[in-house]
């Protein structure tokens, strides 16, 4: 799945968050979208998936603009797991990530077996199938985000956006979260913040005040001037024998 962003600019009352964001995410790649608060991640992430609508430029999905499509075929091609998603609390978690087979759904296409297989894998993969048949309110921060990316990945997208998906995770469910991801035959975009995880995507894009400042390599994004500059820390870039990705320490703010 190929998602382009072109020119992609968006403002609310007269003031700029994103300007002129060019931006190709290629079909497969893990790509991180890092940036300090406020920078615009969230708000280029809605726009990616269709959900707010660029006010200049657009966004085409496997070479259609987004904004053309139905809300059902681009929940059949994509899915977005926001920072602050909401569900009906009077739910049980199976069936809010039952609700992932929604666009697939119709009269002459109603519920199957294998809607509940596929509901099932999902909260497997991220270690919730133990949790199926529990209250929705009832779940912790991190059940609660696993639940949501489940949700997600039974919608089966081609296109996963992830908007800081483990910032209410304990180590191992980060770790695992992304180890899952990095197995996932999708493209994903990920925003993040813990950049000793940014370094794992294929590629990053540096948002700094709504523009797009670096795209490349992790190593080529983030060295430690830019640390310093976009950032705002003193960082120190380490490479560890055996050690196939390099480690940052971050020393002071600025
Ligand atoms: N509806 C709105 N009206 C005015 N300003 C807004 C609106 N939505 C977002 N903003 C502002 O746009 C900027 C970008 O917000 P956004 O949530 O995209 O940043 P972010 O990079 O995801 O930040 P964080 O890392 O804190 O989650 C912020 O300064 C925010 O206050």
């Amino acid at each position: 799945m190929k998602l382009v962003a072109d020119d992609v600019t968006f403002w609310v009352r007269g003031q700029y968050l994103l300007e002129g964001i060019d931006l190709t995410v290629h079909p497969g790649e893990k790509l991180g979208l890092i940036g300090p608060n406020g920078s615009g991640k969230s708000t280029l992430l809605r726009l990616l998936a269709g959900l707010d609508k660029p006010k200049r430029g657009r966004v085409l999905l496997n070479e259609r603009d987004i904004s053309r499509l139905s809300r059902r075929d681009v929940a059949r091609a994509l899915a977005l797991v926001e920072q602050q998603a909401t569900t009906d609390a009077r739910i049980e978690v199976q069936q809010a990530v039952s609700l992932g087979r929604t666009p697939f759904l119709s009269p002459l296409r109603p519920w199957r077996d294998e809607d509940a297989r596929i509901v099932a894998r999902a909260l497997d993969a991220v270690g919730m199938g133990h949790l199926a048949a529990r209250r929705w309110q009832t779940l912790s921060g991190g059940e609660r985000q696993r639940a949501h990316l489940a949700r997600a990945l039974a919608q089966q997208p081609g296109l996963l956006l992830l908007d800081e998906p483990t910032n209410h995770l304990d180590i191992h469910h980060q770790l695992a979260l992304f180890q899952l991801i990095e197995h996932l035959p999708l493209t994903v975009v990920v925003a993040l913040h813990d950049l000793n995880q940014a370094l794992a995507c294929d590629r990053l894009a540096l948002l700094d005040r709504g523009r797009l400042v670096a795209v490349g390599a992790p190593h080529e994004v983030l060295t430690a001037a830019r640390l310093r500059q976009t950032f705002g820390v003193h960082a120190d870039i380490l490479h560890l024998p055996d050690e196939p990705l390099p480690v940052m320490r971050f020393r002071q703010a600025v």
